[in-house]
């Protein structure tokens, strides 16, 4: 499923006009038409619909909405919020055609009689604005948007909540507080972003019969879902043996923080690596291996509970390494990390205090012949670039893509929305996961099944988009009926592993 911007959405319209041949008008009535289809089941034989009108052609897909209605004997009132004058083109043909089918239009365009329509209704249909929302809200759109979202009634937004621009990094006043919005051919960027996806309520996608196949010309950025999971996870091999299913390394822990790394190593092996060696400081070793029985150790020099700066590692007989997980933030362990990007040479996960480390570093990563993968939280993303992290929650994908392009590494933003960026900027947003994450250690049993993903037999990016849909799987399997988002914890995480990797064997 692709993830677009306004723009790539006009491009695919203009691609399916021009170069297809399709009228406008067609694509406008499929839009209406199937929208009208999926919401049915949403609405009773009794509901008292309003339909709210806006100039654009969002508005054009409310009249369809309208006249498939009424053609079905539901009870519909529509209100255009904009004079006569404003509504043209495709939009003015389906108003006609409304208008044809013995349909109503009321016109309110100074909002002074939304209240009164609103207190009649049942449900909302909110054609107001699609993704050609530009600028602060005209008056009287601010207050009509705060009516509706005031009012008593089911909403149901058509492509996008009315005043939620589609992009990412655009500021907005309002939005219609949608319960459904019915989305045309390909979810907008807004439906990913934190502060924008809350509007959307649920969603889901109508297709209108734009062609498919332009969408990779127009975009590079796609949802991961889990029939992409199903397709690429590896299944295992009855005839392997511990070495098919990859050697990993994890370097980090301190005597102040041993749980993460514990964490790390076993969410590692229970995603199915062959082997887990742990670089760590000598006395957290018992700790680990009360967990984690399965692991083997590499006890690093230290001081006072930290490790010590350069180590004689042997990094070549590894598939891949995870490096940072509760190391501590000393110039020792910054020189460790250093020494070990530079010389290893297989897929390296950097990550918590790794990336603190390389901050000041990143000009190494780029000389790395092997992947490189980063896997920051906003905070750690804003120590890497400089940039605010307000700035970074509000357009994660364009400073996501501009990194892994500059440092030639793979990015996993993390967040309720996690997205994964190649080096050439191609990216998949993973949308499993819950508030339940939100903990302390969440980020370090990522970083372990990532760890034995990388080992598994599937692309890179495959196995990285795999390992964040499963650990936010385990995470909704497990707040559904044995734990809550209260009490769920990164522990638990490695436990509900079992139940997700069940579903794909
Ligand atoms: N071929 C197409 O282009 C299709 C488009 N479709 C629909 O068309 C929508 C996009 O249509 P448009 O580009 O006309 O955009 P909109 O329907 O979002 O309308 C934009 C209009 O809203 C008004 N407006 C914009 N910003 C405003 C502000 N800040 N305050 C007050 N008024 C403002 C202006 O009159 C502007 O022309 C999509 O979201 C989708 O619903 C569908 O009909 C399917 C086909
Ligand atoms: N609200 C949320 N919804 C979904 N996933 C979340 C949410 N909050 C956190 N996560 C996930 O939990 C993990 C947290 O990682 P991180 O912040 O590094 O944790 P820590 O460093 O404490 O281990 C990430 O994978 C992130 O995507
Ligand atoms: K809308």
């Amino acid at each position: 499923m692709h993830i677009v911007t306004a723009n790539e959405m006009y491009e695919m319209d203009r691609v399916a006009m021009e170069k297809g041949g399709i009228d406008g008008r067609i694509l406008m009535e499929n839009a209406g038409r199937s929208i009208t289809e999926s919401m049915i089941p949403l609405l009773a034989k009794n509901s008292r619909i309003l339909i709210l009108v806006g100039a654009g052609n969002n508005g054009g897909d409310g009249f369809v909405i309208g006249r498939t209605l009424c053609n079905q004997r539901f009870h519909v009132t529509v209100l255009q919020l904009v004079p006569d004058e404003k509504i043209r083109g495709d939009a003015a043909y389906h108003k006609q055609l409304y208008i044809n089918f013995g349909g109503k239009v009321h016109v309110d365009d100074q909002g002074k009689e939304i209240a009164a329509f609103l207190k009649e209704a049942t449900v909302v249909i909110d054609a107001i604005f699609g993704i050609g929302i530009k600028g602060k809200l005209r008056p009287p759109f601010h207050q009509i948007i705060e009516a509706v979202n005031q009012s008593n009634t089911v909403k149901l937004s058509v492509d996008i909540p009315s005043g939620i621009p589609a992009d990412e990094g655009v500021s907005f006043d309002t939005g219609v507080w949608a319960d459904y919005t019915f989305v045309i051919e390909a979810p907008k960027m807004s439906a990913f972003l934190q502060h924008t996806a809350k509007y959307y309520g649920k969603w889901e996608v109508v297709k209108i019969g734009l062609p498919l196949a332009s969408f990779d010309q127009v975009t590079a950025r796609k949802v991961w879902t889990e029939e992409q999971v199903h397709f690429t996870l590896p299944k295992r091999d009855d005839y392997s043996h511990k070495g098919t299913h990859g050697k990993g390394l994890i370097v980090g822990g301190s005597r102040e923080m041993p749980g993460s790394i514990a964490m790390t190593a076993l969410s590692s092996l229970r995603s199915g690596a062959g082997l887990v060696s742990v670089g760590t400081v000598n006395e957290v070793i018992p700790s680990i291996v009360s967990h984690c029985a399965e692991a083997t150790f590499i006890p690093l020099d230290s001081e006072k509970g930290v490790i010590t700066g350069s180590q004689c590692l042997d990094y070549s007989v590894y598939n891949a390494i995870a490096i940072g997980m509760g190391m501590g933030r000393s110039e020792d362990t910054a020189e460790l990390t250093r020494q070990l990007i530079k010389e290893a040479n297989c897929p390296v996960i950097v990550d918590a205090d790794g990336l603190y480390h390389i901050s000041d570093d990143l000009e190494l990563l780029k000389q790395r012949e092997f992947p490189s993968i980063l896997t920051p939280h906003p905070g750690e993303m804003s120590r890497l670039t400089g940039i605010p992290v307000k700035e970074i929650i509000s357009k994660p994908f364009r400073i996501a893509e501009e990194f892994s392009k500059t440092y030639q590494v793979h990015l996993i933003l993390k967040g309720p929305f996690t997205i994964v960026t190649d080096p050439k900027g191609k990216q998949w947003v993973n949308t499993s996961g819950n508030a339940g994450l939100a903990k302390g250690g969440s980020g370090d049993v990522l970083s372990g099944i990532l760890l034995s993903m990388v080992m598994q037999p599937q692309l890179l990016v495959e196995a990285l988009a795999n390992g964040c849909y499963i650990h936010g799987k385990a995470a909704d399997n497990l707040i559904v009926n044995k734990h809550s988002k209260q009490d769920l914890l990164a522990t638990d995480v490695i436990q509900g592993l079992a139940s997700v990797f069940r579903t794909f064997s």
